[in-house]
């Protein structure tokens, strides 16, 4: 049966995270962001987050370019053709290059509402049967070591799974080994958002001996040729994340040997239909993934968490409660995680209500399209 989409509406929100969030980049603490919306014609609503940031130092898309190619390309092939299935969108969605997350924000609203119409969580859906996933945290740079010390003992006592720590040239080998003596058992792991070259690689060697789980995208952004180098030097697993943004770049990935592991980002990869292939694909290979955050409130959350109880996804991911972003988040419940995990909802689709007070105290502007 078709999914009779009669309206798209686009929120604009605005929300301030607890703690400013410090990578190699730069610090951000406010986010901007879209919740798409569609709506069908027996009434029920469909949910989507975009990821962007306010500045291309991520990926090349920003709030603004999400909002371009929805308005002005994507709503537009949704309003002219027919749509049997949620793979459908991101099939017609080809001709447009890239802007993978404005696509994703789109596609994630209609999967919610494919899932609600067959009243099926989103995560049964995608073909996941895990009643709970593990989550792991990412921390940002911190002032002092002493600091980040004193941030990771309290999400160890938490009861997070894995410790991500954000490195940069001047904030590495020595953070880590101090990281490693005070917390010689704990899977702790690294992202360098591109900081490096291949002329750091003795210096990268160094973290051979510290035992960490993976270090994630220590090349350039765009690169799988130099990180196939540098990981057949080192024995620490390299993970990719800016580098894969479909099926075919995880692929090449692969056969070239640039990476033994995948952060998978739904908004990176254009969507949950290209994050489920990727999955599949890693899977047979025997690569192992785990799910990226991307700083998200409740929606974005939400997908992840349906996409995570993939069997494939064997790593704990990125997706921390509510409450470590927020102060209040969008959607009821807040997502929540004890000793480590977080419950699946078992409720149709996303599984959680939209939070419609504090979706209206955080909405900056709202646009309508009808169908
Ligand atoms: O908690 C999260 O959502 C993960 C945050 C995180 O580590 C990242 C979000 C966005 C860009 C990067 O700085 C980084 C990443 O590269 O994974
Ligand atoms: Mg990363």
């Amino acid at each position: 049966m078709a999914i009779s989409i009669k309206q798209i509406k686009l929120r604009k929100l605005n929300m301030r995270l607890l703690n400013p969030f410090r990578t190699s980049f730069g610090t951000m603490q406010d986010k901007e962001f879209y919740i798409t919306e569609a709506i069908d014609t027996h009434g029920n609503s469909g949910f989507g987050e975009s990821v962007a940031f306010t500045s291309p130092w991520y990926t090349e898309e920003t709030v603004q370019t999400n909002v371009h190619v929805m308005e002005d390309f994507l709503i537009k092939i949704l309003q002219e053709n027919k749509i049997n299935h949620p793979d459908d969108v991101s099939k017609l969605f080809e001709p447009i290059k890239r802007n993978n997350m404005a696509k994703a924000a789109l596609e994630g609203a209609v999967w919610d509402l494919y899932a609600k119409g067959k009243n099926i969580p989103l995560a049964t859906a995608l073909g996941g049967e895990k009643k709970e996933i593990d989550v792991g945290i990412s921390i940002g740079i911190q002032p002092k070591v002493k600091d980040l010390l004193n941030v990771i003992d309290d999400y160890v006592h938490a009861g997070y799974k894995r410790i991500k720590i954000k490195i940069k040239p001047g904030w590495d080998v020595d953070v880590l080994r101090a990281v490693r003596e005070q917390f010689p058992d704990t899977p702790i792991m690294a992202d360098a958002n591109s900081a490096y070259t291949l002329a750091d690689i003795e210096h990268l060697q160094q973290l051979d001996d510290l035992n960490l789980t993976m270090i994630e995208q220590p090349l350039a952004h765009d690169d799988i040729v130099d990180h196939a180098k540098l990981q057949a030097v080192m024995k620490t697993p390299i993970c990719l994340d800016e580098s894969i943004h479909s099926l075919d770049d995880t692929r090449k990935a692969i056969q070239l040997g640039s990476c033994q592991i995948i952060n998978i980002k739904i908004g990176r990869v254009g969507g949950l239909t290209e994050a489920k292939r990727i999955h599949d694909y890693c899977l047979q290979h025997g690569v192992d993934v785990w799910c990226g955050g991307m700083l998200e409130a409740g929606v974005g959350r939400a997908h992840n968490i349906a996409l995570t109880t993939l069997s494939g996804f064997t790593l704990p991911g990125d997706t921390a409660g509510s409450s470590r972003y927020w102060e209040k988040d969008i959607i009821t419940p807040e997502a929540t995680v004890e000793n480590g995990l977080i419950k699946v909802p078992n409720k149709p689709g996303i599984g959680y209500e939209m939070d419609e007070e504090a979706l209206e105290a955080f909405t900056v502007s709202e646009k309508v399209f009808d169908f």
